[in-house]
């Protein structure tokens, strides 16, 4: 067991950095996203247009608006196995490689338009072969699309860099396969590997195979784990399989015991998790819609930022939680009063975190992320010159 008292969030603030940013200001504010799904961040009336486009017959509502208020309420089940089931239908639109292409491209261009300067997209090829598509042609017509949006932005003036994260499925058998694509497709947008799915059941040392392959090929890969199911599933994450971030991991809680008066004892896993620096792809508004935390102010993510976790924030599924990355931040800024320095905290811990390389994270860090906040951080000298 290790001990450790809360320390207070932030340095002691300045003036200008003790205000709580705005709405207005967080979508401004350079974010790095590391877990979103290609198939859960879908326009509303994209997925109408395709539908009609493929001849996919079993949307549950084919005026767009109806069809958004759809999901976010049929992933509000409090089950991920049932959250889960909303993707039919999004897959069920990404048949062809028109279809995959256009859905890249949004994806990069609704992500800039939020401000987010890094990301990394994930999807399952497997998920994407019913139109006669190989695992190959999936993965190229996303990265088209991706280069195609990242173009678009960066015209309407936004910069993003947006790689791919390879999924398999692990209720499937062919991590192997799909763990083989991302290393053939690594230095062609694919910068890792993740599974996801339903957790119960399908544990991850099912794929062994696949994840050392991947370290024996030094390649990265990170592990939906501690979300649906608790520390076993953490603990095999990273002890048997290796995984270099964990996806979600917000269970490493059960691990920690804060007592009464404050002071708190982390047990032998959230060490190891906090020592190494493991990174944590947080998504709050996900987490509150399976059932993996009660409520913003209940979420894990406050203890584990003043306890100085590699934490992060992500959308997980922009579609089904009705959210962006400005509204992530929106909501942890309204319930810890989170500053513009506790987003730079995250921004960075994401950016360290990423699986490009190093040389490339620490420019982005330096020329990006940290000249962009303290431009917003300097705005209040500024206040009376405006135009
Ligand atoms: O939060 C999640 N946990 C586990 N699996 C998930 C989550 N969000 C999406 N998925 C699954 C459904 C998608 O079809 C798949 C690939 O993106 O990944
Ligand atoms: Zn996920």
């Amino acid at each position: 067991m290790v001990s450790d008292s809360l320390s207070p969030a932030s340095p002691a603030p300045g003036r200008n950095q003790s205000a709580v940013p705005d709405a207005e200001r967080i979508r401004r504010s350079p974010k790095v996203l590391l877990h979103d799904h290609l198939d859960g961040g879908l326009r509303p009336a994209t997925i109408v247009e395709l539908a009609r486009e493929t001849g996919y017959e079993d949307l549950p509502e084919t005026e767009a608006g109806r069809l958004e208020t759809w999901f976010r309420e049929s992933a509000d089940s409090g089950s991920l196995e049932r959250y889960l089931e909303t993707f039919t239908h999004t897959v069920g639109v990404m048949q062809t490689r028109e279809a995959l292409f256009r859905v890249a491209a949004e994806c990069a261009e609704d992500l800039a338009a939020d401000g987010v300067v890094y990301a990394e997209v994930r999807y399952a090829p497997e998920q994407h072969l019913r139109g006669g598509l190989t695992l190959e042609e999936v993965v190229e017509a996303v990265d088209e699309g991706f280069r195609e949006g990242e173009r678009r932005a960066a015209a309407d003036g936004h910069r993003i860099r947006v790689g791919a994260l390879l999924t398999a499925m692990r209720h499937a058998a062919r991590a192997l396969e799909i763990a083989e694509l991302a290393n053939r497709y690594r230095d062609l947008g694919v910068v890792g590997f993740d599974i996801a799915g339903a957790e119960a059941g399908h544990p991850p040392t099912r794929h062994l195979d696949a994840f050392e392959y991947l370290k024996r090929e030094n390649n990265h890969f990170t592990i939906h784990a501690g979300e649906a199911f608790g520390l076993p599933s953490i603990w095999q994450a990273l002890q048997w399989c290796g995984a270099d971030r964990l996806g979600h991991g917000v269970r490493i809680i059960d691990d920690i015991q804060v007592a009464d008066d404050g002071s708190v004892k982390l047990g032998r896993l959230a060490s190891y998790v906090r020592d190494k620096r493991i990174p944590l792809e947080l998504c709050p508004s996900s987490n509150l819609q399976t059932g993996a935390a009660p409520s913003y102010a209940e979420h894990p993510i406050g203890l584990l930022r003043r306890l100085h976790f590699r934490a992060t924030v992500n959308t997980d599924n922009r579609l089904m939680s009705g959210t962006s990355m400005s509204n992530e931040f929106e909501q942890l800024v309204r319930t810890f009063h989170y500053t513009l320095d506790d987003m730079q905290w995250f921004t960075v811990n994401a950016m360290k975190s990423a699986f490009i390389p190093f040389d490339e994270r620490l420019a982005m860090i330096n020329e990006v992320i940290k000249p962009g906040y303290a431009a917003l951080k300097s705005e209040w000298l500024f206040r009376n010159s405006a135009v």
